[in-house]
């Protein structure tokens, strides 16, 4: 099935507005405009953090003559959290990847389509890499942090990388925030001068998200994030995930069905079938893609029947 034939359930009223008024206030410390327009040296005070909405069109894509992805078109709402779910193989983390121009880090690789973020698209030749990876941060499987860099340096890693200019003072506060942010401040408050190698899994896959929050994107893309963290930690990244989304669009791959229904408003189902490219072949709000599903393999993926 390509993706123009996917299915999506009907919702009543507007999903996306209600999850948004359901989520709650993030307390932003960045109250001045965000200049968008920059492409560097931009300066902290300038900056918003304002969800963004990603739109992704017809993208294909191949390692070689191998093609993975046929014609995925997806919108990703400012402000709402969208799981990739599907079984190995089908494609959802190099969809990921190609949201934020990471695909292209493969020799081999190749696409077709486009990614917009707010109607501009990120691979425009004239917008520069480092601002597209500013807009679109992105947080791993594996907690990554530079282990012998201290927590604090961990956290402003990327401003230098994204040209984002930042005085002593604001560069406190920015540590702060971010780790306020990613519900890790209050655990690391005393040691913001110790190696980030030498906290938990779950404390370093918080202190990798602080990291990508220091740089204001306004998306933030997450592939199973949880799967090598325990049940408590889990839930603590869960707890951030829905705290951070009113100022930053989220979009997760995720193996665990009852993690999509915990924090995802909207979930797109992929599929590859007999060796055919990676497909969506059901989208929506995900309450209703668990609930009542259109297509019989969503049903049987949903329900634990394969995958
Ligand atoms: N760097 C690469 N070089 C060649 N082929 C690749 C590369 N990365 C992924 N693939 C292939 O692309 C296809 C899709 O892989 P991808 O990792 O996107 O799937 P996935 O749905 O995220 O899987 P999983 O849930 O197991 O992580 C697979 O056939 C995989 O072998």
């Amino acid at each position: 099935m390509t993706t123009s034939e996917a299915k999506k359930p009907s919702m009543a009223g507007s999903f996306v507005d209600s999850m948004k008024d359901g989520l709650g206030a993030v307390k932003g410390v960045f109250t001045r405009e965000r200049d968008s327009s920059s492409s560097s040296g931009s300066r902290l005070s300038e900056l918003k953090p304002e969800p963004a909405t990603l739109q992704a069109n017809n993208i294909s894509a191949w390692f070689g003559t191998h093609q993975v992805l046929d014609r995925v078109s997806l919108e990703m709402p400012a402000g709402v959290i969208t799981s990739l779910i599907g079984p190995s193989g089908c494609g959802k983390s190099t969809f990921l990847r190609i949201l934020n121009r990471m695909h292209e880090l493969v020799p081999s690789a190749q696409l077709a389509g486009e990614v917009l973020i707010d109607g501009q698209d990120i691979y425009d030749p004239e917008l520069r890499l480092t601002q597209a990876r500013r807009e679109i941060g992105m947080v791993f499987q594996k907690p990554n942090p530079f282990p012998a860099m201290s927590i604090y340096d961990n956290v402003v890693a990327g401003l230098a990388l994204t040209g984002i200019k930042v005085s002593n003072d604001e560069r406190d506060e920015l540590v702060e925030t971010s780790l306020i942010r990613a519900g890790l401040w209050k655990e690391v408050r005393d040691r913001l001068r110790s190696p980030g190698g030498g906290l938990s899994g779950g404390q370093q896959q918080r202190l990798c998200i602080a990291r990508s929050l220091a740089v204001m994107p306004r998306v933030l893309l997450m592939d199973e994030p949880c799967s090598a963290l325990d049940p408590t930690s889990t839930r603590v990244i869960e707890e951030t995930m829905l705290e951070l989304v009113n100022d930053v669009t989220i979009v997760i791959v995720t193996h665990n069905m009852q993690q999509a229904q915990r924090v995802s408003q909207q979930c797109a189902f992929f599929l590859a079938s007999q060796g055919t490219p990676g497909a969506i072949v059901e989208y929506g709000d995900t309450e209703a893609m668990f609930d009542s599903p259109i297509d019989p393999r969503t049903y049987d993926y949903v329900n634990g029947r394969f995958g």
